[in-house]
This record gives C-alpha cells, structure tokens and sequence, in this order.
C-alpha cells in the first residue's frame, strides 16, 4: 500500500498576469525521491513555496500528510533545504544544528549523528564563516534532516558542489528516503539524477509536461535511434540507395528508427559488411529526453 505524503491537484498560482503554475497534479510517496526538472523560471521555486505556505494558490489543493500547507502540522512535517543556505557565520555547525533542533523539539542527543552522516564531524567545533561552499550545503542538508522529516524539500541542494560531494549528498538524501521520508528535490541537473531518483516531473512554463522513471520518459518520447554507418571509399551512394538515411560527407550515412528496430535493421546492415568501414549506434541521450518533453504541450503531460 502507498502512503501519500505530498499530494499536489491542480495547483494554480498567479504572480500579477504571470501564470507561475498551471494546473500542476503531482504526488509523492513515502520513501520515494523525485526530481522536479525545469530551465530558469518554470516554476520550481514557486511549487516549494506554495508547499510551505508561504504561497496561497489561486486553485487546486495541496496536503502535506493530509495537511494543508502553512499549519503546524504541515510545518512539522516538513524541513526544507533553500537554494542558498546562510547561517550565522560565528556560530560552530554543532551550535546550528542545536539551535535547529531546539526550533524543532528533537532531541539534542541526534546531533554528533547528523554531523558524522554529512561528514562535518571533524569540522563540528569551528565556526561556519571558515566552511567552503560544499560544507555549508552539507550542514544545510543536516539541518533538513533533523527529527526525520516526513517530507524533504530540497531546492537544488547540489548546484555548486564537485562531484564527489555530490555523490555523498545524495547517498545521505537516500538514507533518510530509506528511513521513510518522502523526498522532492529540484534539479537543473539530468544526469545527476539519473540513477538517484525514483521519478522525475519534468516543469516548464509552469506546467508539469511529463511524471515518471526516465526509462518510462524516453520510452514516451519514442526519440529515434540513430545507426551511423561510414561506408568504404565510393560505396555510400549504393548503401543510401539500399537503407536511405542521411549523408553526412563522401562516406558517412546516418540512419534513424526506432528503438524496436534497432537489431533488425543493424542485422541487415551488417550483411552489406564487404563495404563498411565502420558503423556505431547512438542512442538518444537524457538531454534528447528532457529537451522533447519539456518542448511539449501541457495537454500530452501524463500523470
Ligand atoms: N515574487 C514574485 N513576483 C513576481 N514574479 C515572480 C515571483 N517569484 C517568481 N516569479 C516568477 O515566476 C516564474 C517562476 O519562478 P520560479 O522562481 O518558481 O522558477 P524556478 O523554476 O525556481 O527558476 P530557477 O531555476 O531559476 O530557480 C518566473 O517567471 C519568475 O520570474
């Protein structure tokens, strides 16, 4: 049985004449991780004030373990990791995260655990003015998880950081899904996520375009994989003739189909082997995936 901890319907929410969000439906389970995609301006912001209440919609409904947002019970349920983090800068990391979870009433005993789960334990007693970028983001994210949140709102919670610490970021968000938070996360990023999230919605001009695993996004996209072919010196006139395509010099050919058509045509390709020189496969790219549906119209988004 699924347990919904984030249920958005319908939402709509106006800034003046600007439709920030348009009729956007979305849900997230406990233990699960989705990523909210979208370019500059799509919404992705608005979508997490809108959940924390700090955004009244114009329509549509949303319940944060069956509360609605802003009430104490929806502010318990959920931490939330900003896009900038900013913390007193003479305060130590250990004193921010006593002074978060007194905000919370949790108790102070989970602390040295946050801190060694983001790797701060070391740097626990110095004061967060001396951290880099990629430590404030991490006792930012050990702030988020004080008192195992419900729901975990992250607002691009890795721009800025290397790749290794990336890596660690998203093994600890992991942890806490494991644990049974329900997790939202927005990403510029595709393939940061791709092997680090259950689902992903994709946003664009304030409409959800697409929901689900990429693997059931691409396969929507129906995007067409492309076999390249570099025939030998005077014989790509007679492959075009036999499997079309388009050339792309004297020698080269490129050849769309469909997925399910791959194997088939490679294999009739590959009896004309006498004059190949050389033949790879392109299969279309996450980037392929993202730019097809966030291009598409709001009416073919699937739920
Ligand atoms: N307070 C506001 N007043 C007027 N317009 C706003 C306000 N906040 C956001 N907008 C507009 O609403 C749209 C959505 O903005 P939002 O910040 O949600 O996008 P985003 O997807 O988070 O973008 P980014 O990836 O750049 O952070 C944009 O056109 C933005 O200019």
């Amino acid at each position: 049985m699924t347990d919904t901890i984030l249920d958005i319907r319908d939402l709509s929410l106006s800034f003046g004449r600007l439709r920030a969000l348009d009729g956007v439906s979305l849900q997230v389970q406990a233990g699960e991780t989705l990523a909210l995609l979208g370019h500059n301006g799509a919404g992705k912001s608005t979508l997490f004030k809108a959940v924390l209440g700090f955004l009244a919609p114009e329509a549509g409904s949303i319940a944060i373990a069956g509360h609605a947002p802003g009430t104490d019970a929806a502010r318990i349920a959920i931490n939330y990791l900003p896009e900038v983090v900013a913390f007193p800068r003479s305060l130590t990391g250990r004193e921010v995260l006593t002074y978060f979870s007194g905000l919370r009433s949790a108790p102070k005993t989970g602390i040295a655990d946050l801190l060694e789960r983001v790797g701060l334990s070391d740097a626990a007693d110095r004061a967060v003015g001396t951290y880099s970028k990629g430590m404030r983001q991490r006792l930012g994210l050990a702030q988020a998880l004080i008192g195992a949140p419900r729901l975990l709102l992250l607002d691009e919670p890795t721009s800025g950081l290397d790749p290794v610490s990336r890596h660690e970021f998203y093994a600890v968000i992991a942890e806490a899904a494991a644990r049974g938070s329900a997790v939202l996360l927005s990403s510029h990023g595709l393939e940061e996520i791709q092997t680090r999230t259950d689902r992903v919605a994709i946003l664009a001009r304030g409409a959800l375009r697409a929901v689900g695993t990429l693997e059931d996004l691409a396969r929507q996209a129906a995007l067409p994989t492309t076999i390249r072919v570099t025939a030998r010196p005077g014989e790509a006139d007679q492959l075009q003739t036999e499997f079309g395509g388009r050339r792309i010099n004297g020698c080269r050919l490129e050849i769309d189909c469909a997925a399910d058509a791959k194997l088939a045509l490679l294999a009739r390709i590959g009896t004309r082997s006498n004059v190949l020189q050389d033949i790879d496969v392109a299969v279309p790219g996450l980037d392929d995936i993202y730019r097809h549906h966030s291009n598409q119209p709001d009416e073919e988004a699937s739920a």
